[in-house]
């Protein structure tokens, strides 16, 4: 009997990664893969170099060993333009919102990497009805957990084939932290790809596929967050 398997799609596919700052080597011989239409978590605790292998994905630091490929084409070497432009979409620690700017020129921004083409996609609002009441406020006076919201909407304003999310959840509201794990949810119905760093084991479980753990710049454990041990995780991430 013949039996027609769908091949499995891999978007974002790593391998022996390293990356320095300076002289000194934060990644050792990373190895991870995202699947098309999955959310898949890379935990860990504070300073083990989560947010570097994101950076080393954008192409912001220094990764001389390894391979990174985005829908099986080599881009270790390309700039982060070409990457943004390639379809990457990244939400950094921190936001990075334009405090002087309105809502509106920030989502604006999130346009410019396709040549500012096309108006902001109304799907945005309903995502994020809140932006829609504050097109006109400063992205500097919107509280944390919307400048989150904002910096995702921007993200998505053209349609990334791969999301990074550096901590979403961090310094926000638990109402908010809800919000974003819905919107998440609903992203990956939509088919969207995404890949988030996390140090709060609950609010992926509800939401991811796969999992890795970091430590000390490796991986040191992996798997599908439907099979995980939470407590042996919660473990190796605890403080
Ligand atoms: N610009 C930099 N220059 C030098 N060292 C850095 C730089 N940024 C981060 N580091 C160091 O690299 C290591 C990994 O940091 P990274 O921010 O990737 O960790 P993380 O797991 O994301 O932690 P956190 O959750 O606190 O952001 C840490 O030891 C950190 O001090």
């Amino acid at each position: 009997m013949f039996i027609w398997e769908e091949a499995v799609k891999i978007v974002l596919e790593v391998n022996n990664l390293e990356a320095y700052y300076g002289e000194s080597v934060i990644l050792k011989n990373v190895c991870l893969n995202v699947q098309q239409g999955h959310i898949v978590c890379l935990l860990g605790r504070n300073g083990v170099g989560k947010s570097t292998f994101l950076k080393s994905v954008m192409g912001l630091v220094h990764t001389p060993c390894g391979s990174i490929c985005l829908n099986n084409e080599e881009i270790i070497d390309k700039p982060t333009y070409f990457r943004a432009r390639a379809g990457i979409g990244y939400v950094p620690q921190g936001r990075d919102i334009f405090p002087h700017m309105t809502v509106e020129e920030n989502l604006q921004l999130g346009l410019e990497i396709k040549g500012g083409r096309g108006g902001i996609p109304q799907e945005l609002y309903e995502l994020f009805p809140v932006l829609k009441e504050m097109l006109t406020r400063k992205g500097g006076d919107l509280s944390g957990g919307q400048q989150q919201q904002l910096a995702i909407a921007r993200a998505l304003a053209v349609h990334p084939k791969l999301l990074l999310l550096d901590e979403p959840t961090e310094g926000i509201q638990p109402s908010i932290i809800k919000d974003i794990g819905r919107v998440i949810l609903r992203l990956k119905k939509e088919g969207y790809t995404i890949l988030i760093v996390e140090q709060y084991l609950e609010f992926i479980l509800g939401i991811a596929d796969d999992y890795y753990v970091m430590d000390k710049g490796a991986i040191i454990a992996q798997g599908l967050v439907s099979a995980m041990n939470k407590e042996d995780i919660q473990h190796k991430i605890a403080i």
